[in-house]
């Protein structure tokens, strides 16, 4: 069977700016990523290479086997950082059903259908009591787990989530985990989640994949975030520490954005058995 994502020799420019080259991976269906790296590293346009929504200068992308199209019901896409007005007049409801009208081909759903794939997609992110809430007025968790439903309500084989954990506090972090490692699990989604602290993935994902100096290495926490891997990506000495159950990658004072956007080498994707 395909993997649900396969992407290969990916290689992406902005202008002369190099971001990432040659990464290669497959992601199979019902499995949860979390994807890592310092500020810059290019995570947010791995994602967008993904989704469709940026070319990449080389290489290919391809979910369930065939070539991306952008729009495809078969991805779902939260997009970092949704800004929402306090008085927008959406309701969760709302909001839950502009996830239909994007990849719509002309013939829309019958409303019954439509009714009936929202409040499935509301039921999935235990957001019902939302359905008819403001979206302005809602918490942050609130939000993202409507936005997570809005993606998922074209029951997507793909689920792409850019930083959905920022300005959580740590039981909505928890709550969008596990909703999130549900999803993949139980239904069967490939999802790769972008976020800042590998700590609140620890336990739930399946893999990481983590980019830095444009190149990658994919596999479980405990095969990449290992001092001679990431070394090894970043070009020089990492450490990673290990204390009452948290990991700390102390990249040094080289990590951030001086470093991170640099040329890469041929062999940039290290994936791990
Ligand atoms: N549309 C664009 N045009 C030009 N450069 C861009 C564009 N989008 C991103 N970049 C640059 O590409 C690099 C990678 O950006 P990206 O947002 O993918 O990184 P990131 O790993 O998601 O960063 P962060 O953790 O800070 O969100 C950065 O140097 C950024 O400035």
């Amino acid at each position: 069977m395909n993997p649900a994502i396969s992407f290969r020799n990916l290689t992406l420019s902005y202008g002369s700016r190099r971001v990432f080259a040659q990464l290669t991976g497959d992601i199979e269906a019902g499995s949860f990523v979390g994807v890592l790296g310092p500020n810059g590293a290019g995570k947010s346009t791995l994602l967008k290479a993904i989704a469709g929504l940026v070319r990449p200068t080389e290489g290919a992308v391809e979910i369930d086997g065939k070539p991306i199209r952008r729009r495809t019901p078969l991805i779902g896409y939260v997009p970092q950082a949704v800004h929402m007005d306090e008085d927008v007049p959406l309701t969760g409801r709302d909001l839950v059903g502009l996830g239909l009208d994007g990849h719509r081909l002309g013939f829309p759903l019958p409303s019954r259908a439509r009714r009936e794939a929202i409040e499935a997609a509301l039921a999935e992110v235990n957001a019902l009591h939302l359905a008819d809430r403001r979206i302005g007025r809602l918490s942050g968790g609130e939000r993202q787990r409507l936005l997570i439903a809005q993606a998922i309500v074209s029951r997507p084989r793909v689920l792409l989530l850019d930083e959905p954990l920022n300005n959580l506090d740590l039981a909505s972090t928890q709550q969008v985990v596990d909703l999130v490692k549900r999803l993949a699990h139980e239904g069967g989604m490939a999802v790769l989640l972008v976020a800042h602290d590998v700590n609140p993935l620890i336990g739930r994902v399946d893999q990481i994949l983590y980019l830095a100096n444009g190149r990658m290495a994919m596999g479980t926490i405990d095969q990449v975030l290992r001092p001679e891997v990431l070394s090894g990506l970043y070009g020089y000495p990492v450490e990673v520490l290990r204390a009452g159950g948290r990991i700390i990658v102390a990249a040094g004072a080289m990590d951030g954005h001086a470093h991170a956007v640099s040329a890469a080498s041929p062999e940039a994707s290290v994936v791990l058995p």
